[in-house]
């Protein structure tokens, strides 16, 4: 689209709703709803240390990373059979469905898992057979990021990569999460090397509460294709204009960083600074269960706080379908549904 349309000012929650859009940043365990964890405890009979929904959604109440990952790591302790994980990614694909996300790139974390004796195969197939009943019975195209945790070992991650290379065909790529200060992208270079070498995709977390040298180490030395949040990337004029230049995806999370006291509040989020840079920055739910809110929202609640406009939508939108995975045809005909999207607001 050569011009974005002018739409007046009310009708863009609408059109942030109707548009369609790829989501290429969120951790499934992160879509567990409270209910569901409820539900599981009592059907696998895992005891979780709440007495009901409303006292664990009142536990969400998140300080920084830490705080927020010990709750989610005991939330996901309920997920033990394949149905568990089928049911948990396919609820999070029918709200995406509702969301207009027509391409979803889902996160995943075996080692949370794997720890407490679930097997890869659980896991993987689990979570694989809800991505493809999304394609046949939602439309939506859905593939999995097998994700390290970093605050475990690279050996570690090295056994994880072992267990999960049987079921290749299954996840397009891997990713490194979990708590990043101490844990730089250099503790990983190995094993992101190994999988560079089988043809993997390449993302990392890094600049969320790190430095921005942490997104300098996952650029050079893990050699990832995206950057998960990415927004500490400000501080360092220098690392903006490699972002710029090598037309980096940020894949960012405004009501995660939020949630997690990254900034104060919505409206001195630095989106508007990362677009205005000219960086190829898309909108994400990380963790839509414990952070209020789905991809939609995050639009919603990150356009009315800090005023961007019909235009930065279109930008965001037609900057996820780039960023993500798909092949060139498939990228083109999202793009063509965007603009015929807009073409109906004007
Ligand atoms: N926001 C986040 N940062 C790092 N690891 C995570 N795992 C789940 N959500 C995460
Ligand atoms: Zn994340």
């Amino acid at each position: 689209m050569s011009s974005v349309p002018s739409i007046p000012a009310e009708r863009l929650p609408e059109l942030l709703r109707a548009m369609p859009k790829a989501e290429l940043h969120m951790h499934i365990e992160g879509s567990l709803e409270p209910e569901l964890i409820f539900a599981m405890s009592q059907r696998n009979g895992v005891a979780i240390p709440y007495a009901s929904v409303e006292e664990l959604r009142q536990a969400y109440a998140f300080t920084n990373l830490q705080s927020f990952l010990d709750i989610y790591y005991a939330g996901a302790s309920v997920l033990i059979t394949q149905q568990d994980f089928h049911d948990m990614a396919w609820a999070y694909l029918q709200k995406a469905k509702a969301d207009n996300v027509v391409h979803a790139e889902l996160f995943f974390d075996p080692q949370t898992h794997t720890a407490r004796g679930v097997a890869m195969q659980v896991v993987i197939e689990g979570l694989h057979s809800a991505c493809v009943r999304a394609g046949t019975e939602l439309g939506v195209d859905a593939s999995l990021i097998l994700c390290f945790l970093r605050h475990l070992s690279e050996e570690d991650a090295f056994a994880t990569l072992e267990q999960a290379l049987p079921f290749r065909d299954k996840f397009i790529g891997v990713g490194l999460d979990s708590s990043e200060v101490g844990h730089p992208p250099e503790k990983f270079a190995r094993v992101f090397a190994r999988c560079r070498e089988l043809g993997l995709h390449l993302v990392a977390h890094a600049g969320e509460e790190g430095p921005p040298e942490y997104v300098w180490t996952a650029l050079d030395l893990l050699k990832v294709e995206r950057v998960d949040h990415g927004v500490q990337s400000s501080k360092d004029p220098q690392l903006m204009q490699r972002l710029a230049r090598d037309r980096i995806p940020l894949t960012v999370c405004p009501l995660s960083n939020l949630k997690l006291c990254v900034f104060p509040s919505l409206d001195q989020h630095n989106i508007r600074a990362l677009l205005d840079a000219g960086l190829v920055v898309t909108v994400n739910s990380d963790d839509p269960a414990y952070f209020g809110g789905y991809v939609n929202d995050n639009f919603l609640q990150t356009f009315a706080a800090t005023g961007l406009t019909a235009a930065q939508a279109y930008t965001l939108a037609a900057n996820s379908f780039e960023a993500s995975f798909a092949d060139a045809g498939q990228k083109k005909r999202w793009r063509e549904q965007l603009d015929a999207a807009f073409a109906r607001f004007a």
